[in-house]
């Protein structure tokens, strides 16, 4: 059965630009996924400790894989793109987050649906406004884009000419 999920992606260190499309790409090419929709690239103020700017986006994804095997995914494409785990909330070369799976809610030690810090993140909740504005929250109903309203964007700036996206090209089309 095909699922429709919402992932975020962020870097802050390196090329952090292509590690995004690099990581989408990589998503693309895998036989059980297919990348639906991509938002705009976002600089945005670190939250946390003192780091640089990061390039935030999200991304819907059509999946065949469940929300745990699509997670080892999200976390092996981190690994490929040389992602070490040091402190909680530090640069990082790439971040994949699943923040949706449908309207499915779980909690276990590896897997929490939805993603539970997504709704209060403007990183996150602008790009996911821009692409899911309709996604409603599992638990209160209330839409990706009416809680995306309560945020402050003031740190969230659009890159204007970039984006995540994987071109037709490359998938054949
Ligand atoms: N929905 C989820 N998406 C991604 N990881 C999750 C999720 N739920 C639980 N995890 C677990 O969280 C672990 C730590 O994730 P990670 O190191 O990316 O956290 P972080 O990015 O530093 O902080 P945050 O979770 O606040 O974004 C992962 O190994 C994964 O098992
Ligand atoms: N702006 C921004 N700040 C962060 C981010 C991120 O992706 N963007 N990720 C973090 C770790 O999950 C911590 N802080």
């Amino acid at each position: 059965m095909t699922v429709n999920s919402a992932i975020a992606l962020g870097s802050n260190l390196g090329d952090s630009l292509a590690i995004l499309q690099g990581a989408i790409a990589a998503l693309d090419r895998h036989p059980n996924v297919s990348v639906t929709r991509c938002s705009s690239i976002y600089q945005t103020a670190p939250v946390g400790p003192p780091q640089p700017d990061y390039f935030n986006a999200c991304a819907l994804l059509a999946t065949t894989l469940p929300p745990e095997a699509l997670l080892q995914l999200l976390l092996a494409i981190e690994a490929q793109f040389g992602r070490v785990r040091r402190e909680r909330w530090g640069a990082r070369l790439l971040d994949l987050d699943l923040l949706l799976v449908e309207s499915q809610q779980c909690q276990t030690s590896r897997l929490e649906l939805p993603h539970p810090r997504m709704w209060e993140r403007a990183f996150v909740m602008v790009p996911l406004a821009e692409i899911a504005p309709d996604w409603p929250h599992p638990a209160t109903g209330q839409t990706v884009a009416e809680i995306c309203a309560t945020l402050s964007t003031d740190d969230i700036h659009r890159l204007p000419d970039v984006c995540v996206c994987v071109p037709p090209s490359s998938r054949g089309l």
